[in-house]
């Protein structure tokens, strides 16, 4: 049956008319399922192929065989993402990609891009990733409310900033992001990511049920401010083992001692709290310091990475450099995080291997936009492009204030030496001495964090 022209645009028009709908109502999932694909192909054909003889011509990239013919590098692909195209060309012959290297800058300009890079796919094949926009520009990212109490507090939700959409974005300490690796090289914005993390935690903090084991061996430089509401910190590299081996010590005893009551998983409580380990720098602990720490931090590491899970242990590792020298377990990482990082490489090793090709361009992040990041979670083929809200000094002195008001954080007491050699921690308190009369603990509910309800995330 012939269908009438009115049919066909009576269909089209409604096609059109539910695309638009769905754009407007939920931005993000469009862009991925669909809006990606009408992208790059209305891109491909309005803008460059339309162009490509003219800008490859102007740019000096087409030459001429010995018949005198032109010969022209072809334009095969377009993929396009919110942020960055990427054409996939095939190189005229005689050609090499540093051909395109020198030219990029050019190439830039012609299509009106940003910033440009390139990636060699295949012998003969390269692909050029133009920037087209820059959402951090114009997108404030405000600091989230720190909650009130543990109530308010979602393991599963905490949140650190907004996406390239404007949407919030959250880590989930509960079941997906167990251990999260930070790479960004010095001013990238680490910082902001753990301290919105910590403001995320708060109340748990205060009242006992996460505690914070902080070793940051450049002398206590980013977390020194912090230190009343750590559990424990450290702030040099031998330090920094001597707290591992406490670390690893404690999840052990927790781990046998419910394993030996047939309880599987905790739940976060002052008995069982979450154990949240921080590493500020890696490399000082894995790579630039004496071999007899390196080796046992990394053996330490590897099995707090592997082991605790499930009674309450977390690590967060920092690192400026994700090579395999620093970081030889970052697989042991299901969730990584790319801040600016100094060389394209450095990409695929914090994020894991083809993550730049799927557009985590963390090498092109401008130096301008700290706290912008790649973050590359368990269970989602791409990276999302996200910036953590910022953290000031006097932010941080109020959660640290918050933090230590009920007195329910481990004090960081320094021992002392003796004069008769030994050495004693003036202001240990035996806690037995003292009733609990309940005062300094929140009023809760018991929530099962670890395991229970599979409740669907917000974010696909
Ligand atoms: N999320 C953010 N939003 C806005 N500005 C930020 C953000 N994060 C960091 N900054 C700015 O960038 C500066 C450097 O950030 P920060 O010290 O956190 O970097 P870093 O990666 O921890 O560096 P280093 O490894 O040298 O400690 C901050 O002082 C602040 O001014």
């Amino acid at each position: 049956m012939m269908l009438g022209y009115q049919t066909v645009l009576l269909a089209a028009g409604i096609a059109v008319l539910a695309g638009a709908s769905w754009r407007l109502l939920d931005a993000p999932t469009f862009d991925r399922f669909a809006g990606r694909l009408l992208r790059a192909w209305w891109r491909r054909w309005a803008i460059y192929q339309r162009q490509w003889l003219r800008v490859v011509s102007a740019c000096g990239l087409s030459t001429t065989d010995h018949h005198g013919e032109a010969l022209v590098p072809k334009l095969v692909a377009v993929r396009s993402s919110w942020v960055w195209d990427s054409l996939h060309i095939r190189m005229a012959k005689g050609q090499t990609a540093e051909d395109y290297g020198q030219a990029l800058d050019r190439l830039a300009n012609s299509f009106k891009a940003r910033a440009a890079s390139i990636r060699v796919l295949k012998p003969g094949k390269i692909a050029l990733d133009f920037q087209r926009r820059e959402p951090f520009d114009e997108m404030p990212i405000p600091l989230p409310a720190m909650p009130e109490s543990i109530a308010g507090v979602d393991l599963r939700k905490l949140e650190i900033g907004r996406d390239e959409f404007g949407r919030p974005f959250s880590l989930d300490l509960a079941k997906r992001d167990l251990h999260v690796l930070l790479a960004g090289e010095s001013g990238a914005g680490k910082g902001s990511w753990l301290w919105s993390l910590l403001r995320a935690l708060a109340p748990m903090i205060r009242a006992g049920h996460v505690r914070l084991w902080v070793i940051d061996p450049k002398g206590g430089m980013e977390f020194g401010s912090g230190r009343e509401m750590f559990h424990d910190f450290a702030d040099g590299d031998r330090d920094g083992l001597r707290l591992m081996r406490k670390y690893v010590a404690t999840l052990d005893e927790r781990k046998f001692e419910l394993g030996r009551q047939g309880i599987r998983t905790a739940t976060p409580s002052r008995e069982t709290p979450l154990d949240v380990l921080i590493c500020d720098e890696l490399a000082a602990m894995t790579a630039y310091t004496d071999r007899d720490i390196r080796v046992e931090f990394h053996q330490l590491l590897s099995k707090a990475l592997t082991q605790y899970r499930a009674v309450g242990g977390r690590i967060i590792g920092a690192t400026q450099e994700p090579t395999k020298d620093v970081v030889p377990m970052r697989g042991l990482f299901p969730t990584k995080i790319s801040l600016r990082v100094d060389a394209a490489s450095y990409v695929d090793m914090c994020l894991g291997e083809g993550m730049r090709d799927l557009g985590a361009f963390a090498d092109k992040i401008p130096a301008y936009l700290p706290g912008v990041a790649y973050a590359k979670t368990d269970g989602r083929k791409e990276p999302r492009r996200v910036r953590a809200a910022f953290t000031t000094d006097d932010d941080i002195a109020e959660l640290v204030a918050f933090c230590t008001e009920l007195g329910n954080v481990t004090p960081i007491r320094p021992e002392i030496e003796l004069p008769d050699g030994t050495s004693s921690n003036p202001y240990e308190v035996d806690f037995e001495d003292f009733e609990d009369d309940g005062q300094n603990v929140d009023e809760v509910e018991e929530v099962e964090y670890f395991e229970g309800d599979d409740e669907e995330e917000d974010i696909a």
